[in-house]
Parts: structure tokens; sequence; C-alpha cells
């Protein structure tokens, strides 16, 4: 045993204080969504960001099918499959991934651009794949500790609503629907998250691998962008290099959002 798991557990608020502290390193801070947040993002930027950030939210779902199959406790599933229902629609509502199609035309990337997910890089789809395999294998309680980035979520939807209409009013705001929607979503996701996290990582180990699980989500996220920036900042999109594929074909990403 080493040294620091001798030490006694943080109190219930300090452990938390701790888990909001991460906040520090959310993707908010990453070069492309300030860039994005203060304008200066061009058209094929954005519909990168976009094109990409579709792959995260199909898999959302998946991901939390995997917690709910790795839960026995019927009461936390009653909550927990309201995150299914919140992205795939139910009855009236239309849900998030329809909404993040939405928000697709409105930056101008068709419908059946965005289910090929021929825009989705490599880099990306890495990223998100750990994400939905680390709730396949984890415990439930671990899997909704990684879910917590989404305390930071309503400040990051709320500054694009915010920011948006003034600095690229060529994206119709209809589009911006998904981020209206997250703000109560992801409150609510939050405090349901919390509780889990609190009661179930109570010894000073068990918290800190709770911080350490929150880091792995967070380096997630920050990577999503950092293969959106080699892409769409750098036009270093994978085989940027490479003019053909040998049989006479162009590579891959040639005809992406990035050119
Ligand atoms: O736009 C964002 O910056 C952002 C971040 C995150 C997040 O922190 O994981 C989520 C979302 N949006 C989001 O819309 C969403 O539905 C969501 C679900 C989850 C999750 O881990 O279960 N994160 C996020």
């Amino acid at each position: 045993m080493t040294e620091h798991h001798r030490n006694p557990p943080w109190s219930r608020e300090e452990f938390e204080q701790r888990l909001r502290a991460k906040g520090a390193l959310y993707h908010i801070h990453h070069p492309y969504h300030q860039a994005m947040h203060n304008g200066e993002c061009n058209e094929a930027q954005i519909r990168g960001w976009v094109a990409n950030r579709f792959y995260y939210q199909i898999n959302i779902p998946v991901k939390d099918a995997n917690v709910l199959a790795n839960c026995r406790d019927r009461d936390e599933r009653r909550q927990w499959v309201q995150r299914i229902l919140d992205h795939d629609g139910y009855d009236g509502a239309h849900g998030g991934i329809e909404a993040w199609l939405m928000l697709g035309e409105a930056v101008g990337i068709d419908r059946d651009t965005m289910l090929s997910q021929e825009l989705v890089l490599p880099g990306v789809r890495f990223a998100v794949d750990a994400y939905v395999n680390f709730a396949r294998r984890s415990s439930w309680q671990e899997a909704a500790c990684s879910s917590l980035t989404e305390m930071f979520a309503p400040e990051i939807h709320q500054s694009r609503l915010d920011t948006w209409p003034q600095n690229y009013p060529w994206i119709d705001a209809q589009g911006l629907q998904y981020f209206r929607g997250r703000l109560s979503e992801a409150r609510r996701d939050v405090q349901h998250g919390l509780r889990v996290t609190l009661d179930h990582f109570v010894t000073r180990q068990e918290q800190e691998r709770a911080l350490d699980i929150l880091q792995f989500k967070l380096d997630i996220l920050w990577t999503m962008l950092d293969a959106m920036t080699m892409a769409y900042y750098q036009n270093r999109a994978p085989y940027h290099n490479i003019e053909a594929d040998g049989m006479g074909n162009p590579v891959r990403y040639h005809h992406g959002a990035y050119r």
C-alpha cells in the first residue's frame, strides 16, 4: 500500500469540490472551442466540428445502454434510461440525435452526409469508442462517474446560445435547439451521476480513482478536439500528404469539410 492510500477519505463536500475543480481541464478551454466561442471559426471549421461531434452524439445512448446492462438496481435503471430516451427521442419528443441532425443542416451538412459518418476522423472515432468501451467494461457506478464532465456542460451550451447568433449569422438559429435542450437535461443527469459517485467512492483510494476516471473522460473530449485541430486548422487530416490510394482513387478526407 502506498502512503496516500492510508490517508483518510475526503468529506463528501471536499470530494465533490475536487471533482468540480476538474472543470479547469474541460474542453471549453481547448483552443478549438475558444476560437469557436470567439467567432473565429470559418465555415469549414464549424462544419468539421458538427460532423465529428455527431459521432459522440450517436454513441452516447449506446454508452448509456452499456451502463444499464451493467446495473442490477431497478430504481437506478429507471432514472438512467431517461438518458437514452433524451437522445433517441420518445413519444412526441424528437430527441437529441435528431436535433443534432438539424444543427447539421443549419450549418450546411445534409442528413445523408452526416449519417454516413464519412466526415468522422479516426482520432475522434477512437476517442469516442474508448468512452463506450469504458462503460461496457466498468461498473455502472464508474461509468456514472465518467459522465460527470456534464457538470461543466451547461456553461458551454449556454455560451453557444449566447454568442453563435451574433458570431455566425449564417447559421439558422433554429439549429441551436440541441444546446437549449441540454441545459436542463445535463443538470438533471449531473444530480443523479453525482449522487451515485459520492455514494459509491468512499475510501480515499476510491475517491482518487473517481478523479482519475473523470480525468480519463476529460482526455477523451480534449483528444477529439486535437484530432479536429489537425484536420481543420493545420490541414493535416489523415493521409493529407498522399494523393491517391494506389488504385487511382482519391484518398479519404480529400472531399471532407476541411477543404
Ligand atoms: O457540447 C458539449 O461540450 C458536451 C459535452 C458533454 C460532456 O461533457 O461529456 C456532453 C454533451 N455536450 C452532451 O450534449 C451530452 O448529451 C452528453 C452526455 C454525456 C455523457 O457523458 O453521458 N456527455 C455529454
